[in-house]
């Protein structure tokens, strides 16, 4: 058992307004105990229409609820009409920011250099990257997994300095498993995280590698988390669908009791 501590994210996607995260965020702050939170890092990554109102409700009743946003501008500032800034998120003093989900890289034409980019923004602005990375069904079936994700990690990371790096987490989410109901089999998702791991060593060093927070995210449910958390390189999830339903995130932050 490593001392990395298990974080779980709930990416809302495009889903809940800000009242009904506030309403979300306050069943969650109900429902969990003191001892989760020692336990599990607990953090949630709403549109960016709701992180004003999240951060209200967390400062003011000191939630230990982690918040965060799913993307930022790779800019601080200027002309990029509908784009949000790491100092803007920062402000908001979001902790984590998704870069890279393959829905942005699908539905938005993110490279692994745009992605490159917006890890190096969110560091300038003390905010740590969630590095989203995972193979489509196509390149799962020609074997090609290890090599596709951990090219998508070499680029991500680009000129990106140990001292940095060392922060980052990374969620291996094979794109053929995102709300299909198709889970990875834990050795799936040990496998590639393993991999992960092992770049992240080859990259920097091993004493490095052994710090990241290496999350798998597709079709986690309360019913599958545990065997998946079993495996020596998965510290945590990212969950999608499963986070819109307070109780079944408070069931997965619970892992260790499914
Ligand atoms: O960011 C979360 C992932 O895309 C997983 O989504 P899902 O749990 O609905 O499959």
């Amino acid at each position: 058992m490593s001392d990395r501590t298990p974080l779980m994210a709930g990416n809302w996607k495009m889903n809940l307004n800000h009242l009904e995260a506030i309403a979300h965020v306050q069943k969650l702050a109900f429902a969990l105990a003191e001892k989760d939170y020692e336990a599990v890092e607990v953090a949630v990554l709403p549109p960016f229409t709701d992180l004003r109102s999240v951060q209200t409700l967390v400062d003011g009743d000191k939630l230990k609820i982690k918040y965060g946003a799913q993307d930022i501008s790779a800019h601080d500032s200027g002309a990029y009409t509908g784009e949000i800034s790491g100092p803007m998120l920062s402000k908001l003093k979001c902790t984590y920011v998704a870069i890279g989900h393959s829905e942005r890289r699908q539905y938005h034409a993110e490279t692994d250099e745009i992605c490159n980019g917006k890890v190096k923004a969110a560091f300038r602005n003390d905010l740590t990257p969630i590095l989203c990375v995972g193979e489509g069904l196509d390149i799962r079936k020609a074997g090609q997994q290890v090599p596709y994700t951990l090219a998508q990690l070499d680029g991500a990371l680009e000129d990106v300095p140990a001292e940095q790096a060392e922060t980052i987490v990374i969620a291996y989410e094979p794109v053929w498993a995102i709300g299909t109901g198709e889970v990875a089999t834990p050795e799936d998702a040990q496998e590639v995280c393993g991999a992960i791991r092992g770049r992240l060593a080859e990259l920097y060093s091993q004493e490095l590698a052994d710090k990241v927070r290496i999350q798998y995210g597709g079709s986690v449910k309360s019913g599958n988390v545990a065997a998946i958390m079993a495996q020596p390189d998965v510290d945590g999830a990212l969950i999608g669908g499963a986070a819109l339903d307070a109780d079944e995130f408070v069931k997965i932050v619970r892992f260790r009791d499914q």
